[in-house]
């Protein structure tokens, strides 16, 4: 059967449109965007490379990990890219949010233990994957 060629997403910032923040970690910012020439919504998530201190490689292992994993329950990235002292990470935009807004919005008193138990499994499902391929998550959280 024939292959059909990978899709390269574009690797400068003036091919998408930021809309609204979505989120927030630690040295980065997440907002929805437009991907202009495929007309697709994605995330992106932006770090502030001046605030990271002296851990570029923690983060370029980091962001080359999440380009090449291959799993349902992770998230692959699209590409990366730096623009300014910015570095961009485009992903695929996870429209229902986290398990913890999933919890608050659709269960507010919380997931019976049958949900728990078929969560946390989807979870150590990744977990192996990626302890199979020698990379260790170290930032799992609850949410
Ligand atoms: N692909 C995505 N689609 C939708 N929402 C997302 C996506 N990526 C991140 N978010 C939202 O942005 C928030 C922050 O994302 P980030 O990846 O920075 O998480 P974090 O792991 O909490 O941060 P840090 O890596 O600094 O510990 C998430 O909790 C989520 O709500």
């Amino acid at each position: 059967m024939e292959q059909l060629p990978e899709k390269r997403y574009p690797s400068n910032p003036k091919d998408y449109k930021l809309y609204e923040e979505i989120g927030e970690g630690v040295n980065a910012t997440v907002y929805r965007a437009l991907c202009i020439p495929f007309n697709e919504i994605v995330a992106i998530k932006v770090l502030d490379l001046e605030k990271c201190n002296n851990d570029l490689d923690g983060i370029r292992r980091e962001v080359q990990t999440m380009s090449l994993i291959n799993h349902q329950n992770l998230l692959r990235a699209h590409c990366s890219f730096t623009a300014d002292q910015s570095l961009w990470v485009v992903m695929p935009y996870m429209a229902e949010g986290s398990c913890l807004h999933i919890m608050k919005t659709a269960c507010p008193d919380g997931f019976e233990e049958s949900v728990i138990a078929t969560l946390l499994r989807e979870v150590l499902k990744a977990l192996v994957y990626l302890h199979g391929h020698g990379h260790i998550h170290r930032d799992v959280k609850v949410s």
